[in-house]
This record gives C-alpha cells, sequence and structure tokens, in this order.
C-alpha cells in the first residue's frame, strides 16, 4: 500500500524526497527502538542529596519538595544502608542547620563535630561502601544565608576561601570521600587541594561545583536547609550570571587548572547546552545537579495531574546523559533506583 502510494502534491514521492532514507525505520518497533538507543540511564549514575537535622529519630517533609526529607542522623544512615542496597553510587549531605548556631561568619563550619561531619561519621561507619560527598559552602551556617564571610555589605572572597579550605579538610577527616565545594569562590579550588594534600588527604576528590548559575530554581533547597528568610538580596555577585555560556567555560577551566576531578554543572535541565560545551571542550567527568526547583517543577505538574511524574522524571535524568553528564544529583534518586531495579 505505501509502495504504491504516490504523493499527490507537488509530484516527487517520498521515496524521491527521502532518496529512502527512512528514519522511522528503526523506530518499528520496542526491540528496535532498544537495540538502537544510545543513551541509557543507570543506578551507576545517581547521586543522591540527602538534608541532616539535629535530634534523633526525626524526619521532616519538605512542604515545596514533596517525597524530600530533613533526615537526623540515626535515620540518614538507614537511608544509606538502602541507598547502598538499591546501588546508588554516592550520598550528597546538607544540613539545616540550628538557627542558634548560625552567625555572620559561619563559623559552625569549623566545628569537627557539625551536623554533617557528624553524619559522614556515622554513615561512613555504618556503610562504608558508600561514597559520602559533602558541600564546603557556608550558606547553611551563616546567619544571613550568604556562601561566604558578609562584610560591609560585601561577601568577601580570600577570608571566604581560607575557611573553606579548613572546611574542607575537617571533612575529609569525617570521612568525606568527595569534597563539592558550591559557593563560586575564586580559588577555592587550589585552596582545598592544597590543604588536603598537607593534611595528607591526597586521595579525597573534589567534584567543583564549576558553573553555579545565578538562579530562580534554587527556592524550594533554600526552604530546605533554612535560609529563605535569612537571605537578604541575591547570589549574582559570586554565581554566574544564567545568560553567561563563555564565562562558565572559563570558570571551568580555572577549576580544572586548579586541580578538580569532576565538574559540576547547577541548574541541570535549563543549562543543557553548558553540561555538553564541558564535556566537549575537557573531557572531564561531568555532573549535573537537577536543583530543587526543577525537582518540585515535575512533582507539583504530576500531582496535578498535568504530566506523568515518573515519565518526565526519567526524560529528564535521560536528557542528562544526552547531554553529556556522567552522573547526576537527583532527588528523584531513591525513587529511580526503584523503579530501574524493578
Ligand atoms: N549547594 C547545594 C544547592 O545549592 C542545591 C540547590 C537546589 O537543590 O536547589
Ligand atoms: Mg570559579
Amino acid at each position: 500500500m505505501n509502495r504504491m502510494f504516490k504523493a499527490t502534491t507537488a509530484g516527487r514521492s517520498v521515496d524521491e524526497i527521502t532518496e529512502g532514507r527512512r528514519l522511522r525505520r528503526m523506530r518499528k518497533a520496542d526491540w528496535s527502538r532498544r537495540l538502537v538507543q544510545e543513551n541509557r540511564l543507570t543506578v551507576d549514575d545517581l547521586i543522591w542529596p540527602i538534608f541532616l537535622i539535629d535530634g534523633e529519630n526525626r524526619r521532616e517533609e519538605i512542604a515545596a519538595m514533596p517525597g524530600v526529607f530533613r533526615l537526623s542522623v540515626d535515620l540518614a544512615v538507614r537511608e544509606a544502608e538502602r541507598a547502598a542496597k538499591l546501588g546508588i553510587p554516592a550520598l550528597a549531605t546538607f544540613p539545616n542547620v540550628e538557627l542558634s548556631l548560625r552567625d555572620q561568619t559561619g563559623s559552625a563550619i569549623l566545628d569537627p563535630d557539625n551536623l554533617v561531619n557528624r553524619a559522614s561519621r556515622a554513615i561512613k561507619a555504618a556503610v562504608p561502601e558508600i561514597g559520602v560527598i559533602t558541600d564546603a559552602a557556608l550558606d547553611p551556617f551563616t546567619s544571613h544565608g550568604h556562601d561566604g564571610i558578609l562584610r560591609d555589605g560585601i561577601i568577601v572572597n580570600d577570608e571566604t576561601v581560607a575557611q573553606i579550605a579548613t572546611a574542607a579538610v575537617l571533612q575529609a577527616d569525617a570521612g568525606a570521600d568527595i569534597i563539592a565545594p558550591s559557593d563560586m569562590m575564586d580559588g577555592r579550588i587550589g585552596a582545598i587541594r592544597d590543604a588536603l594534600d598537607a593534611a595528607g588527604f591526597q586521595d579525597v576528590a573534589i567534584m567543583s561545583y564549576a558553573t553555579k548559575f545565578a538562579s530562580a530554581f534554587y527556592g524550594p533547597y533554600r526552604e530546605a536547609i533554612g535560609t529563605k528568610g535569612l537571605l537578604k538580596g541575591d547570589k549574582k555577585t559570586y554565581y554566574i550570571d544564567h545568560a553567561n555560556a563563555d564565562e562558565a567555560v572559563r570558570e571551568a577551566e580555572q577549576d580544572l587548572a586548579e586541580g578538580a576531578d569532576m565538574l559540576m554543572v547547577k541548574p541541570g535541565l535549563p543549562y543543557l547546552d553548558i553540561i555538553r560545551r564541558l564535556k566537549d571542550e575537557f573531557a572531564m567527568p561531568t555532573f549535573a545537579y537537577q536543583v530543587s526547583g526543577e525537582y518540585a517543577m515535575i512533582r507539583a505538574a504530576a500531582a496535578n495531574g498535568w504530566i506523568d511524574g515518573d515519565k518526565a522524571m526519567l526524560e529528564s535524568l535521560v536528557a542528562f546523559k544526552r547531554a553529556g553528564c556522567d552522573g547526576i544529583l537527583t532527588y528523584f534518586a531513591p525513587q529511580v533506583a526503584e523503579m530501574l531495579r524493578a
């Protein structure tokens, strides 16, 4: 029937137009689609960001992130066990620090027994086979919610870098396998590398939040770590303008020169072009952070019945692989891992 059909429009048949190259041929059945599929999401691609709170047996749902909880350390350990069983390679921890412990300089990050370090110790003791990634940025620890030390209205770069480097050593000492600083201060990767090496932590890696953009998509995260009501102004003097791409390449280049082992692009889905450029340019292990706002959008639309949440989640994650990612930090990690296993 197809063969007999001659287009009645301007005269040429579809076979004449395509010269016989029919791309739908390989899409005709499930088996052939599977055979030619270029990118595949596996559990090995997942990093699970989890939120911490003080106390015991505490589990608080984050309103703007349905299905995501703040966990006391004992429950975080349980979740780490679950993650390891599911085959998730690594966790990234983020603390919601008690308000009374936050100050102008974020000094609690220098407490060897702060929430993050206690969690790393407990997780590594119970589940040594899972990777632990910690953030050395100051925002969960400052009374103003900025990622650095605030003096006279300015986030001071060099003093912040010195504090972050010291904090990174404490985090490594508590068991962190990867330090992932999310603050975007200039020079922090080199300073962290030097400090880790000087303290004997040559094997602790650095995943640079090399290209972190000033973004509206971090909203729910600020609720999660309790900086929403604290933060005055914005982070535009240290995060990258979301209109810029060449600048992101320069940031990544600089962090690699300073010793970053891995690059991260954040947020994720609106920045797939950056992921592709970094992967092509540097051929380094490259990660995306599918941030809280991206998670919330998918969950909210699904809750309203406007999209199929599971399908949108999987599609968004495969998009990162297609763009060149080696892995993705995603709040969907345990849910996806369960699905990929089934
Ligand atoms: N330093 C980690 C983040 O800022 C996460 C942002 C988000 O999930 O929105
Ligand atoms: Mg930089």
